[in-house]
């Protein structure tokens, strides 16, 4: 009997998926007595004393599945292509399996929508049948010819990025203590942005606090949520090709790499640009701009960051700013110039 459920990461869920094609010898590694489901919660696997059990692959089509649906259109062993199309298209057949290889992202990735929609620009007037596949573009776990075969398909070319397509969508976290000039920074960023001709988003904390994340308070399972829930919407921008800035204290660097997670399985590596406005605690003090830290050290403000919660300096920051060297106005082209890989 399982003891335990655990969600399993779209990376995990690929592996699975591969095992339970017999696209890979040897099961995943996962903990013992376990149930595992999907991010819909759906049950998709269960170690017992037995080993591992598949009940369901809710995500990925199936070998099987694929080859039934070329057998009904009459594609014998069509040619198969993996990945993108070449840049010359004319010698491609009339007919084409594509496989796009894109373990290890959302349903809805870019690596998918991107790569149907280049697939579907170049290829006018040839009938196509596009299917992603749970193996891994850079570093995939089987040959390609093995995985054509698998899918029911002849013969194979294939021009695989192994760099995921990005939108170009990206998303700023700035993070900090209290009165570190997180706000004050972002607001001259979207500033100079917009000068520039740039649209962008400001997940305004106080509006953030207000609707998004109403009703929750300070404690570290209210700050995940939060900062979580910033994450997954500045995602959702970035992933349209937008641009989101944000400014939470974000305390957490766990839950920071969950929100780089999500932005980054939507837009693409380095489309989340962390910046830590690394202002002391003293000067953060001395500011004091909303009177809080006077009320955190008399007590009247219970699991205030950096007098009686902690903030975990972050490691994996991008840029990091100190507002006691760098003006408002400097700090904000720091970023606008990374933003610009400069
Ligand atoms: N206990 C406690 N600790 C820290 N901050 C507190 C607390 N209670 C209220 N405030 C005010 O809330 C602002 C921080 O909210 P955030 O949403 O950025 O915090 S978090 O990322 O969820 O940790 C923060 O605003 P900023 O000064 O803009 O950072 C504070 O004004
Ligand atoms: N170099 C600087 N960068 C940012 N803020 C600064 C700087 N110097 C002084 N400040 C002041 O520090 C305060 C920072 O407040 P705020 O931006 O609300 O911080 P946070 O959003 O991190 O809580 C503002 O009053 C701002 O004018």
């Amino acid at each position: 009997m399982a003891q335990n459920r655990m969600r399993l990461t779209h990376a995990q869920l690929a592996d699975l998926a591969r095992h339970a094609f017999g696209l890979t010898p040897g099961a995943p590694d996962l903990p013992a007595d376990t149930e595992f489901e999907d991010a819909e919660g759906v049950l998709v696997a269960v170690t017992s004393g037995d080993g591992l059990s598949v009940r369901e692959i809710p995500r990925w089509r199936s070998p099987d599945s694929v080859r039934a649906e070329l057998a009904r259109r009459g594609w014998a062993q069509p040619a198969t292509w993996v990945g993108q199309p070449p840049d010359d298209v004319s010698g491609l057949p009339d007919r084409l399996l594509v496989l796009l290889p894109v373990a290890g992202t959302a349903p809805d990735s870019v690596a998918i929508s991107l790569g149907a929609a280049v697939w579907a620009d170049r290829a006018v007037g040839r009938e196509l049948v596009i299917v992603p596949v749970p193996v891994t573009a850079g570093d995939p776990e089987l040959p390609w010819l093995e995985l054509a075969a698998a899918y029911g398909a002849g013969p194979v070319a294939s021009h695989v990025d192994p760099r995921p397509p990005t939108t170009g969508g990206r998303a700023v976290m700035f993070t900090g203590l209290s009165g570190a000039g997180k706000s004050t920074i972002a607001s001259r960023l979207v500033e100079l942005l917009l000068e520039g001709g740039h649209t962008v988003t400001l997940l305004d904390g106080d509006e953030v606090r207000t609707h998004l994340s109403a009703g929750l308070g300070f404690s570290k399972a209210d700050r995940d949520t939060n900062v979580r829930r910033i994450g997954w919407v500045a995602a959702q921008i970035a992933k349209h090709g937008g641009l989101a800035v944000c400014a939470p204290i974000a305390p957490y660097a766990a839950t920071r790499a969950d929100a780089r997670r999500l932005v980054e399985e939507q837009a693409g590596p380095g489309s989340f640009v962390l910046v830590h406005v690394a202002t002391p605690l003293e000067e953060c003090e001395a500011r004091d701009r909303k009177g809080l830290y006077a009320r955190a050290r008399r007590g009247e403000i219970a699991e205030f960051t950096g007098i009686s919660d902690p903030y975990e300096e972050p490691t994996d920051a991008e840029l990091t700013i100190d507002t006691r060297s760098s003006s408002v106005d400097e700090s904000a082209r720091l970023v606008l110039a990374h933003l610009a890989g400069g």
